[in-house]
């Protein structure tokens, strides 16, 4: 399906600079099979960005390049909270692996939430330890607080009963909101998310991007989520962002 991106910046404002914003991306797999170009994409405080496409068309590939963890083969612009990182990408950049590493995964953990596809809770922690990490990593001002906001985090995921329990002890849609509270815990001002509602019923589908979208409008936050459900998504007022495949080559911009 090769339609036209749908795209409204609803409620954002244009004078605000975004959030994140990518120009000329270009991801190619290794070996030449896939590649993944981003002409242009732009995420604004308070939007919400439904990214939906066929499977195999690099939706997860799109959030590993957006929450730095997979590295561009070609980049002309690339900026998450106005600082530019393009040139820590560029060939002839003076950047040493190891200290663009150190950068990436310090505004990652500061700034970027991310639910995986698969929840990614460590085994040996309880829901609320989990939830708690992010925290802890950071040593914010707000891990003084943070039993209460994880306890109104988990009462609004329906989780509250979960939190003294291990991820083995819990469903797959249970876990899955425990990843959806440990990702918003630290309120990053931009969250990433593949699939979050993928293992839930519909109903609670609908309370978590419900959710996201009320994080995005309360925090002054950007959220990305990939997913197939179009329905939730439209329902939850997200904008669709539509991933044109062309061969072996997939288009993603808003
Ligand atoms: N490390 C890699 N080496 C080679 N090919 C890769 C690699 N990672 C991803 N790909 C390829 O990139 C393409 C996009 O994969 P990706 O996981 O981003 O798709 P997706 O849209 O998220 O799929 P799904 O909806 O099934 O989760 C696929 O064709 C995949 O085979």
């Amino acid at each position: 399906m090769n339609t036209a991106p749908t795209m409204v910046q609803s409620g954002s404002c244009p004078a605000d600079p975004p959030l994140l914003h990518a120009e000329a991306l270009t991801w190619q797999a290794p070996g030449g099979d896939f590649t993944l170009e981003i002409p242009s994409l732009t995420l604004h405080k308070r939007t919400c960005l439904g990214v939906i496409g066929p499977s195999g068309c690099g939706k997860s590939t799109l959030l590993g390049l957006l929450s730095l963890a997979l590295l561009p083969t070609k980049v002309r612009c690339l900026s998450l909270l106005e600082r530019q990182l393009a040139p820590y990408l560029s060939p002839g950049s003076h950047t040493t692996n190891r200290k663009r590493e150190r950068l990436f995964t310090t505004l990652r953990a500061e700034h970027v939430g991310f639910i995986p596809q698969t929840g990614g809770l460590l085994p040996f922690l309880t829901a609320r330890e989990n939830i708690a990490l992010a925290l802890n990593v950071l040593e914010t001002p707000s891990s003084g607080q943070g039993a209460g906001h994880i306890d109104m985090l988990a009462e609004r995921l329906g989780i509250i009963s979960c939190l003294e329990k291990l991820p083995s002890q819990l469903s797959v849609g249970q876990r899955q909101r425990v990843a959806i509270a440990r990702a918003l815990i630290h309120t990053p001002p931009i969250l990433l998310a593949d699939e979050p509602t993928a293992p839930l019923h519909p109903s609670q589908a609908a309370i978590v991007l419900d959710l996201l979208r009320n994080y995005a409008e309360t925090q002054n936050a950007g959220v990305i989520v990939v997913s197939h459900d179009i329905d939730a998504l439209q329902k939850a007022e997200f904008s669709l962002v539509q991933a044109q495949m062309k061969g072996n080559k997939t288009i993603i911009h808003n």
